[in-house]
């Protein structure tokens, strides 16, 4: 969404002309402790781009339900992966600001939550204070969807407090495709092969699908891609979707079915890499390298969980590439 197409340049804060950088998140808890983790998805599942039941079923069902369960279980999951600096995607995604304002000195970078701290709507008000001329959102979810990118823009466009740009999604920057590659070349230099590589994607609920996301059409193109650049034969790589969360139809096949079949066609290592997530997080480090991995043991096989691109040199590299492609556009 663009709502002031003037040119962006940089400058230092406290300037009226300086540009900032937000790098947005989806959130996570500030402790791996049931209090913490129910406030955490109270605010995420009140989104109505999240859930869509209408409050009068959905707030009972949320309070007295699903909070309460869902906070003890979730919390536990937190607690196994969580890092001496905070939740695995707090620590990555602030690790990950710093890296791009390294190579962005022109421009404030700041990193900011849609849900939990720091949370977007502050971080509109800390820029107003400081009197930034313009700000670039950049959200940091490569594929599109109504659940993660729009529900950015609905603060965005609420803050309306200066000249903002969103960054559009990149699941076919070939930069991105590129690094994601390169991070499974790497993987493989180190560890050599698994039989198979299988792309794990958060999934989402049908419905939304049918109602004309892109979400599902974009983690297809990007794997294709990500398949393509590393000569992959079409039996040699699969595509899955995890997380599901409701008893809804989400999008198949489910991740956790893959790895089953995969493991009763005798395949006796798995290579998993999670290229939706910009950065590891419960869903991939508790979901995934954790219990998905448990599970396909006991099934006989291994497999490898490849980190995602993190703070990395490569992702820092082209997340401020395509930053700079638009400074220079604007
Ligand atoms: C990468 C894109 C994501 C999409 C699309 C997405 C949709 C979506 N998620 C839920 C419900 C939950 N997701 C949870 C965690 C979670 N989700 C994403 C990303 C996407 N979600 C991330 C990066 C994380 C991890 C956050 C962290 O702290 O590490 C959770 C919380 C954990 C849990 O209770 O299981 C829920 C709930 C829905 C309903 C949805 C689309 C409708
Ligand atoms: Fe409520
Ligand atoms: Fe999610």
């Amino acid at each position: 969404m663009t709502t002031e197409p003037e040119p962006v340049s940089g400058a230092a804060a406290g300037d009226a002309a300086a540009t900032a950088l937000l790098l947005v998140n989806l959130g996570t808890p500030d402790a791996p402790t049931p209090p913490a983790v129910r406030r955490y998805l109270a605010q995420f599942l009140h989104d109505y781009r999240v859930v869509q039941l209408t409050r009068w079923l959905w707030c009972p069902l949320l309070h007295f339900l699903i909070l309460p369960l869902r906070g003890r279980k979730v919390a536990r999951k937190y607690a196994a992966v969580w890092l001496p600096g905070g939740s695995p995607l707090a620590v990555h995604t602030r690790d990950l600001a710093t890296a791009v304002q390294q190579r962005l000195p022109g421009l404030q970078v700041m990193h900011a939550m849609r849900y939990g701290e720091p949370s977007l709507e502050g971080a509109f008000v800390a820029l107003r204070q400081q009197r930034v001329g313009r700000v670039l959102v950049l959200p940091l979810y490569p594929q599109y969807s109504t659940t993660t990118t729009e529900s950015v823009a609905d603060i965005v466009k609420s803050a309306r407090s200066m000249p903002t740009r969103m960054l559009p999604e990149y699941h076919d920057d070939p930069a991105w495709i590129a690094a994601v590659a390169d991070s499974i070349r790497a993987y493989w230099h180190a560890h050599g092969p698994g039989e198979h590589l299988l792309l794990s994607f958060h999934g989402l609920p049908q419905r939304l699908v049918d109602g004309g996301d892109p979400y599902a059409a974009q983690c297809q193109a990007s794997g294709q891609a990500i398949a393509a650049a590393l000569g992959l034969r079409d039996d040699a790589w699969s595509l899955a979707y995890q997380s599901r969360f409701g008893s809804e139809r989400w999008l198949q096949p489910a991740t956790s079915d893959t790895l089953d079949a995969l493991a009763a066609r005798g395949v006796g290592s798995v290579d998993v890499v999670c290229p939706g997530f910009a950065v590891d997080c419960l869903e991939t480090l508790e979901e995934i390298a954790m219990m998905l991995a448990e599970r396909f043991a006991a099934r006989g096989g291994a497999l490898r969980y490849i980190p995602c691109l993190n703070a990395s040199p490569a992702h820092a590299d082209l997340l401020a590439a395509r930053v700079q492609r638009a400074l220079d556009a604007a």
